[in-house]
């Protein structure tokens, strides 16, 4: 059998803590916050005005030890905080897979939606507590929490495929999620 690491990764079972929202064995986990999503919102004038005050956790993600390498299928949990900057939902960066490779992502607790954007089309999926979303080749995707509690979700995704968060810069999402009057979510035009 072809080794791929050193040491090579064996065959191993991942606990999932539905309390705690973790994985363990833990491999890497990350935390943004307001301050690291310069230029995604909206309104950046409230989104710098949030990062030099309180400076809010946006979303954390935790990664089982899989790594993100060729051939290998790493997962990670990502909870996203309920809020909003302006109206428009708190959510992920962003991106594209350099590499386009599909995704999927299951919904474990709170409320939320997945906007994905391949250059022309955008598609937004609902995501609660049970539904899978997926993410096919080529589709930039951005989660989003649309509810007033954290809203968390499994990723499993090809190890090899790449974040390329300067494509979203670049051609934006097609679509932003703000809360609505009734409190769901309201897709507007991206730069509207
Ligand atoms: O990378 P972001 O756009 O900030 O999204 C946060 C994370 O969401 C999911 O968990 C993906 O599988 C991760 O690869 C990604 O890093
Ligand atoms: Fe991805």
């Amino acid at each position: 059998m072809p080794e791929f690491h050193t040491p090579p990764i064996m065959p191993m079972a991942i606990r999932f803590d539905h309390e705690q929202l973790t994985l363990a064995p833990a491999g890497p986990t990350l935390t943004r916050r307001m301050s690291d999503l310069e230029g995604l919102f909206r309104d950046e004038a409230a989104r710098a005005a949030a990062a030099a005050g309180e400076n809010p956790v946006v979303y954390t993600v935790t990664s089982s030890p899989v790594p993100e390498a060729n051939r290998e299928l790493p997962q990670s949990i990502t909870t996203i905080m309920p809020g909003t900057t302006s109206g428009e939902f708190w959510m992920t960066k962003g991106h594209q897979h350099p590499d386009h490779q599909g995704e999927i992502y299951l919904a474990i607790t709170g409320r939320g939606g997945i906007l994905m954007f391949d250059g022309e089309q955008t598609s937004w999926l609902e995501m609660l507590p049970g539904t899978i979303g997926y993410i096919p080749p080529g589709w930039a995707h951005r989660s989003v929490n649309t509810g007033t509690e954290p809203y968390a979700f499994l990723a499993v995704y090809p190890g090899g495929a790449g974040h390329d968060y300067d494509w979203v810069v670049e051609h934006g999402m097609g679509k932003r999620a703000f809360r609505g009057p009734d409190g769901s979510a309201l897709l507007r035009p991206f730069a509207e």
